[in-house]
């Protein structure tokens, strides 16, 4: 079997040995890196002409962490450490750090989790400016198992390292050495020189031995001042991640170090790991980690060895809201745009919002002045098309109205150079349609970005039968750059993001009509882990918009639609959502939610339209049969997106759910989630209320399918079953 990665050791005539962990693209910490690391150091120590060690990372980056693609062999017992706690205490701990050499870690690029744990047990840590620091193993469901619970607190104070592990915050160079986190910053052609020189000092005795990180108190608060900061921290913890428990046992663990000693933190430390290891909660964020990287891979596209074309100036038609946040997104990544409105007001309050969502950013010490200033330099403004004779992608975010983007897609194809990237934002108009009166079909792309754009992580790329796989490779490009998630998909209704997300709105509203108090819905939604419930969050988006995106769907799929009116007569009554304050619920200044009792003349309305009379069972459902009946809608379109080849992989559409619907990321995005529970359970439940409640529920081909051979729903699609 081929190793994943290993060390290398090479002494200079100084005595200096450096050891380079080799593992691309990350350095990341396999068994076969960490065994060889611990004989490359044992050999080190060993060795008379060996006075002092220095640890680096290959290729410029220190070390990714732990082999993130190795937990699943330690969760099934396939691998397994000498005896428990070996690495942290046996190695680590009795070895590294007790070592009579010193040991210097040179750090540039990234040292994360486990590559910072290692780092923390040397002597000493030079790093360059940019390096970045951070224990992000909680996002994995895991705690540090390398000893970071204990020695975090230790180098950089109690309060410090909560928040860094908490909130998963990363650190760069000068702020590490603020903390005291690492003890010089240099710049990188001058890194390992001046390590194996400080290593070589402190041998000398020309500086001093530090204490071990392990038993260092300096920088320990007070115990009654640590115990206040616990006590804050896991009220914090629950009110983030009220249904998670890996961020309490974390605290638990730091507070053993505390109270009892180091080292009985460091035995809690590995005891709790593997526990947590083999969490459902780690196994669904670990898949989250994977997916989320597997977007960048489109089968087809990605793999045709395209390179991306250097996409410079970007120009944005239309400065509403949309597209003034994605003006904002490309600027803080330094593109130039260009921003094109139809008069000077409308440019004018563009360019405005545009300044404030960057001074925002300023504010929340995202971007500092100097880059504010520089950013807005890049923006110009115009009212016609002169200056479109050199931008490389245009991206349109006009009102819904297919003859504005039929006039706007020709003009383009005028005004823009042939190699110019036309995008649309649109977010449920057919792209076929809006590129029909052109010739640049091979260009036309969907850009759709959710609101607001210059703040949500998810860009959906909206491929048609002629996008040409360049300009898709192009855009996944830029999206990267301007840090989105981008998930490819195919052309239809909604796409998949909102179409996946529109049954979930249809159940809450058959659910409400049959009796399932609203807020109930809401608040079972939250509880199970969304950022909001369904009724919330039409108010956020606005009725009009719930409203015309409904019309869309019933138009396209109207074998599958609830025909509710309760969404229609809160229109006509002007209540429109957040922004007028009124909606499903009422809003006060702050925009904090308050339940209103009038809703409940509307739904009675509602009711009475339909003809539908309240079903005692539904008016008195559980939370987990209210979260079953809105959600398993929203599998079943799923899997009629992946049925369709709408998209190419199950795991998109769990990126999707959890960036682009709030879905929680610790149950592994919908169809993930769905297989925890099993397709025949999921099929025999959608059955039962086809039958009782009509033909929305009635589970799909792809879905009964599965559910009769008791497969999985995440099961590659078949390419030939693809409509495209
Ligand atoms: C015992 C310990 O306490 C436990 C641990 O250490 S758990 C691990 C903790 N470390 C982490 O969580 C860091 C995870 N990685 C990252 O945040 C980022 O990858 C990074 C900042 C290191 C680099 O980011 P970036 O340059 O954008 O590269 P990115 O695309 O994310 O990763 C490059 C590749 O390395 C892989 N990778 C990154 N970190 C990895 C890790 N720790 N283990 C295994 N693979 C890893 C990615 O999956 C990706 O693979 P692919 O090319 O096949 O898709």
């Amino acid at each position: 079997m081929n190793s994943k990665g290993r060390t290398t050791i090479e002494v200079g005539a100084a005595g200096v040995a450096v050891i380079t962990i080799i593992n691309p693209p990350v350095n990341s910490l396999s068994l076969d890196v960490l065994s060889s690391l611990k004989e490359r150091l044992e050999e080190a120590l060993r060795r008379d002409d060996v006075k002092a060690l220095v640890m680096t990372g290959y290729d410029g980056k220190f070390s990714g962490g732990f082999d993130i693609s190795s937990f699943a062999d330690l969760q099934q017992g396939k691998v397994a450490q000498p005896k428990p706690g070996y690495i942290s205490l046996d190695m680590l701990t009795d070895t590294v750090e007790v070592s009579r050499k010193p040991l210097v870690a040179a750090i540039d690029g990234h040292a994360l989790g486990g590559g910072l744990e290692i780092a923390m047990c040397c002597h000493a840590r030079i790093s360059t400016p940019n390096a970045l620091f951070g224990l992000p193993e909680l996002h994995l469901g895991i705690i540090p198992g390398f000893g970071g619970t204990q020695r975090l607190p230790r180098l950089v104070g109690l309060a410090k390292s909560l928040e860094m592990m908490l909130t998963a915050k990363l650190v760069k160079g000068e702020e590490a050495l603020d903390l005291g986190l690492v003890d010089a910053i240099v710049s990188p052609d001058q890194l390992l020189d001046t390590a194996r020189k400080w290593a070589l000092d402190i041998w000398e005795h020309k500086r001093p031995w530090n204490i071990a990180s392990l038993h260092r108190t300096d920088k320990m608060e007070s115990l009654s001042e640590a115990k206040e900061i616990l006590k804050l921290a896991r009220a914090q913890a629950l009110r983030i991640a009220p249904n998670l428990y890996h961020p309490l046992a974390y605290i638990d663990v730091v507070e053993e170090g505390i109270v009892s000693s180091p080292r009985a933190g460091l035995i809690k430390e590995y005891e709790t790991f593997e526990v947590l290891i083999r969490s459902s909660t780690c196994k669904a964020l670990v898949h989250i980690f994977f997916s989320h990287r597997g977007t960048m891979k489109v089968p087809g596209v990605t793999d045709l060895g395209l390179v991306p074309r250097h996409v410079k100036k970007v120009a944005i038609l239309g400065g509403g809201f949309m597209g003034s946040g994605i003006a904002t997104s490309l600027l803080l990544s330094t593109y130039s745009v260009i921003l094109k409105e139809v008069n000077d007001k409308l440019l004018q309050a563009a360019i405005e919002r545009i300044k404030e969502n960057l001074q925002s950013c300023v504010n929340k010490g995202k971007l500092s002045q100097e880059k504010f200033e520089k950013s807005l330099s890049q923006l110009k403004g115009t009212l016609d098309y002169e200056s479109f004779k050199d931008v490389d992608m245009v991206i349109e975010a006009v009102t819904e109205d297919l003859s504005l983007k039929h006039q706007i897609f020709m003009d383009l194809e005028k005004y823009c150079p042939p190699h110019c990237i036309l995008a649309s934002n649109t977010s449920t108009i057919d792209l076929n349609l809006i590129g029909e009166k052109t010739k640049s079909q091979d260009r036309i792309i969907g850009a759709h970005f959710f609101s607001p754009a210059h703040v949500m992580p998810l860009l959906e790329i909206v491929r048609t039968q002629k996008t040409s796989p360049q300009v898709i490779v192009d855009l996944l490009d830029v999206g990267k750059k301007i840090k989105k998630t981008p998930v490819v998909v195919r052309n239809c209704t909604g796409f998949a993001v909102n179409r996946m997300f529109f049954p979930c709105t249809q159940a809450s509203l058959l659910l409400v009509e049959h009796g399932t108090d609203l807020y109930c819905i809401d608040r079972a939604f939250t509880k199970f882990g969304m950022a909001m419930g369904p009724f919330r969050l039409c108010d956020l988006v606005g009725i009009s918009v719930a409203r015309a995106t409904e019309a869309q769907f019933v138009l396209s799929m109207p074998d599958r639609t609830y025909k509710s009116m309760l969404i229609p007569l809160m229109q006509e009554d002007k209540r429109l959502g957040e922004m007028t304050r009124k909606g499903f619920y009422l809003y006060d200044e702050r925009r904090k939610a308050k339940p209103d009792p009038e809703i409940k003349k509307y739904i009675e309305k509602a009711r009475e339209i339909s003809g539908v009379s309240i079903d005692p069972k539904l008016a008195k459902l559980l939370d987990k049969d209210i979260v079953e009946m809105i959600s398993f809608p929203l599998v079943n379109e799923a899997c009629r997106l992946l049925a369709e080849g709408i998209a190419v992989k199950a795991a998109d559409l769990d990126i999707a759910s959890v960036m682009g619907m709030g879905f929680p990321p610790y149950r592994g995005g919908i169809i993930y989630w769905a297989d925890t529970l099993g397709s025949t359970y999921i099929c025999s439940k959608l059955d039962e209320w086809a039958r009782m409640y009509g033909n929305f529920f009635k589970p799909c081909d792809y879905l009964a399918e599965k559910a009769a051979r008791g497969f999985p729903l995440s099961g590659t699609t078949d390419p030939a079953k693809s409509r495209l």
